[in-house]
């Protein structure tokens, strides 16, 4: 499977950063795809500014509904007009500041798809959860809550970004992490059928050039989404080249 390289801007930089972050990652075609996602009022320039290239733009949140009185938000339709193919869902910190519950994450995820959107669903355990050896139950409750029906057959893509690890220059271990890929492959393809053989799933969480090698050679791994270190162009690359 050809891996995706996803960087998550998260709320940083200016406009004047985000357009030449996108300008110096052009270039960088390898044999992974490659995607951004930046903050919703940088996305149109980054379009812009990664147009010819093989890099996608996505955005970090949509709403659930189509349009409406929802003062702050952004629909799914809005990111693909504004050039987006993709949208971050779910991400630990939406459901942290924004109570974003497993029903929530799926009603946007069915919004993404509905417009075409290839929406990447993030799931993850906290610190506790791990500790009390809940991981890999919490995974799978977050999955079978979260993703709506047809999902793999539209191409969703899923995240598994354990909260402890996100900013913290920490990760589980390579067995942990490929254990809980296996897992996130049975229940989808226990789900979803033959299609879930294709669902492309990332980790998540402290990827940094030095770890990316390891981590994106276990089974199951299909590439990574990466906060900190998409921030800056030559990391983000050397991620993208550890992968393919
Ligand atoms: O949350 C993340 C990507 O969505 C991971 O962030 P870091 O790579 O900074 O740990």
């Amino acid at each position: 499977m050809r891996p995706l390289i996803a960087g998550n801007w998260k709320m940083h930089g200016s406009l004047a950063e985000a357009s030449r972050l996108a300008e110096e990652l052009k270039g960088g075609a390898s044999g992974a795809d490659l995607l951004v996602c930046p903050p919703f009022l940088h996305i149109q320039a980054v379009v812009s500014a990664v147009q010819g290239s093989a890099v996608a733009v996505g955005g970090q949140d949509c709403h659930a509904a189509a349009k409406g009185a929802h003062t702050g938000d952004v629909s799914a339709a809005m990111l693909r007009d504004a050039g987006a193919t993709h949208v971050i869902l779910g991400h630990s910190e939406r459901r942290a500041d924004h109570g974003e519950t497993d029903a929530g994450v799926r009603a946007k995820t069915e919004a993404a798809l509905a417009v075409g959107l290839t929406p990447i669903v993030c799931v993850g355990e906290t610190e506790a959860q791990r500790l009390a050896g809940e991981a890999e139950r919490v995974v799978e409750t977050q999955l079978s809550g979260s993703l709506p029906d047809g999902f793999a057959e539209a191409g969703g893509v899923v995240a598994y970004e354990p909260v402890w690890a996100i900013g913290t220059g920490r990760t589980p271990t390579e067995d942990d992490i490929a254990a809980i890929h296996g897992a996130m492959r049975r229940v989808l393809v226990g789900r979803f059928g033959k299609a879930a053989e294709g669902t492309r799933l990332l980790y998540g969480g402290s990827v940094k050039p030095g770890n990316a090698a390891a981590i994106l050679a276990l089974p199951h791994v299909d590439g990574a989404l990466v906060g900190g270190a998409s921030l800056v162009a030559a990391d983000f690359l050397a991620i993208a080249k550890a992968a393919g």
